[in-house]
């Protein structure tokens, strides 16, 4: 079994992970999910979905979460680098309202654990990524719902460059603000 290299961000049960990474000369393996590792760290091990999505330079999708049956999110990225952002909506949480961050890539192979009542959302910083994530409830078109990327509450540091285009989905320009939104996770 590989071992898993779980950190801590400053929100509770929010985590990064860094697999062991196998590299020979053929390339690299590492397992990117096991029960059992993950049993080990206290991680969930019930998903019941798995979600890929591709992405071009400057896209930004989210900051979506689901109101009724809140997902848990694994997600990493198989290719090129994302800034990937969580933030914590759980109504009695010392730190609701905060956000943390994390560069997920190709390359580091790191993932990011999202626990059930975060708002989770990424901006792609490569020509493209292809983003990979597995959830432990089901996708609920009714419930989905989400908060403004740039809301002036939340105060995420997104690394926009410059003159930077960046690609919402038409559901994203019109999300709701933080200030409007009443947690009942
Ligand atoms: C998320 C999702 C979408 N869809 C459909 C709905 C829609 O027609 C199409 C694209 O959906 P969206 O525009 O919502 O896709 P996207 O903007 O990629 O949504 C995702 O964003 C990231 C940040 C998350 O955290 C995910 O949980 C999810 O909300 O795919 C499903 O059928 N199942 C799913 O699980």
């Amino acid at each position: 079994m590989a071992e898993i290299c779980v950190t801590n961000t400053g929100l509770a049960g929010l985590v990064i992970i860094e697999p062991t990474i196998f590299g020979d000369d053929r390339g690299y393996f590492l397992e990117a999910y096991n029960t059992n590792e993950f049993k080990k760290h206290g991680l969930p091990t019930k998903f019941v979905q798995d979600n890929e999505s591709m992405s071009k330079k400057g896209v930004l999708r989210g900051l979506h979460f689901q109101t009724n049956n809140p997902q848990g999110k694994l997600v990493r990225v198989v290719t090129g680098e994302v800034y990937d952002v969580a933030v914590d909506l759980r109504g009695n949480s010392v730190t609701y309202g905060k956000w943390a961050a994390v560069v997920l890539s190709g390359t580091n192979k790191k993932m990011f654990y999202i626990p059930p009542g975060f708002a989770h959302g990424f901006l792609v910083l490569s020509d493209e990524a292809v983003f990979t994530y597995k959830c432990t409830t089901p996708y609920d078109p009714y419930s989905d719902s989400g908060i403004l990327y740039n809301d002036n509450d939340l105060g995420i540091e997104w690394p926009i460059s410059e003159g930077e285009n960046l690609l919402l989905s038409e559901k994203d320009k019109c999300l709701k603000s933080f200030s409007n939104f009443k947690t009942n996770f």
